[in-house]
């Protein structure tokens, strides 16, 4: 058993329910985290040994402005940003407790207000990003204005100014991220990956090294000593559709069952996590068995991180 060198006392995760859709089109991610806490994580979480300190589903509708038109191509661009400081707070809190903060998505802009919540304790951080898509679209390339394709260049601080992110200052740099599974990403976006030298591992690589050697190599890049604190960000069309088909922008030839898993193992035994969102899972896609197949991966992909082996 990994010993999580940033967690204080016993091991507590503090898990914040994030019912948010506003970064995206499609209603539905928002019920995310409801079925995934439903289906059993935080008991799940206790059979493993964890102290639970559950926030309950945070109340993110109250947050939604009365007027809130688009700026430039963002849409919804008031909503998310309040939201994303709410959730950078509590994220915050946790962490500076002494406690893994996982957080359950939600659409990806989320990861606006968890890294920086993060970062904001543990500035030298390193951020692993797991997800089918960049998600480093500027105010200026996006051509969805879908604020779940832009979290990244605003956490670089790369986005320019946009009326209501003031406070995210830009608090991650280049280096210290690194990319798994990427496979659909638009022009813009691998100008951006090249101009600034972002690490990242495709598909491409992940098929052509294994992702053994991947993690090796990703970890050498943002955690050379194992022992940088990690924020891992998991959005789960990281993973392929036949393995987690609920979910809003799905992109065939993605990561495995075991790569996913492995990738979340990989990064517990560093010892250094110290945060993890689960994003994008949207229980109102496809059948009831994809749904269910889906949520469960969430938990299982929880679980790896938290400790769990399989022998
Ligand atoms: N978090 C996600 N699923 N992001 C998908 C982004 C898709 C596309 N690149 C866009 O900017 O709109
Ligand atoms: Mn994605
Ligand atoms: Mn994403």
């Amino acid at each position: 058993m990994s010993d999580y060198k940033y967690l204080k006392g016993k091991k507590t995760v503090g898990v914040i329910g994030c019912p948010f859709s506003g970064g995206q089109p499609r209603r539905g991610v928002d019920l995310g985290p409801l079925r995934i806490i439903e289906y059993g994580l935080l008991e799940q979480l206790i059979d493993l040994g964890w102290e639970v300190e559950f926030d309950g589903h945070r109340n993110l509708e109250k947050l939604r402005p009365t007027y809130d038109p688009d700026i430039g191509k963002l849409k919804q661009p008031r909503f998310v940003s309040k939201v994303c400081r709410e959730v950078s707070k509590t994220v915050e809190s946790h962490v500076r407790k002494g406690q893994l903060a996982l957080t359950l998505g939600g659409d990806h802009s989320l990861a606006m207000g968890t890294v920086s919540g993060t970062f904001a304790v543990h500035p030298d951080a390193a951020l692993i990003w797991v997800d089918a898509h960049a998600d480093i679209n500027t105010p200026e390339t996006t051509t969805s204005g879908n604020i779940h394709g832009c979290p990244v260049s605003f956490l670089l601080g790369i986005a320019g100014k946009v009326e209501g992110f003031a406070w995210l200052k830009g608090c991650l740099r280049p280096e210290q991220l690194v990319y798994i599974g990427l496979r659909d990403v638009d022009p813009p976006e691998k100008k951006i990956l090249k101009q600034y030298g972002i690490k990242a591992f495709s598909m491409h690589e992940v098929d052509k090294y294994g992702i053994g050697k991947v993690m090796e190599m990703a970890l050498d890049h943002v955690c050379p000593d194992r022992n940088t604190p990690i924020h891992l960000s998991f959005d789960v069309d990281g993973l392929d559709p036949s393995v987690a088909p609920s979910t809003g922008t799905p992109v065939r030839g993605g990561l495995t069952f075991r790569e996913g898993h492995y990738i979340c193992e990989a990064i517990c035994e560093t010892g250094c996590l110290v945060a993890v969102d689960i994003m994008e899972v949207n229980p109102t896609l496809q059948d009831e068995a994809s749904i269910e197949e889906t949520v469960t991966i969430g938990c299982s992909l929880v679980r790896s991180c938290l400790g769990e082996t399989l022998l």
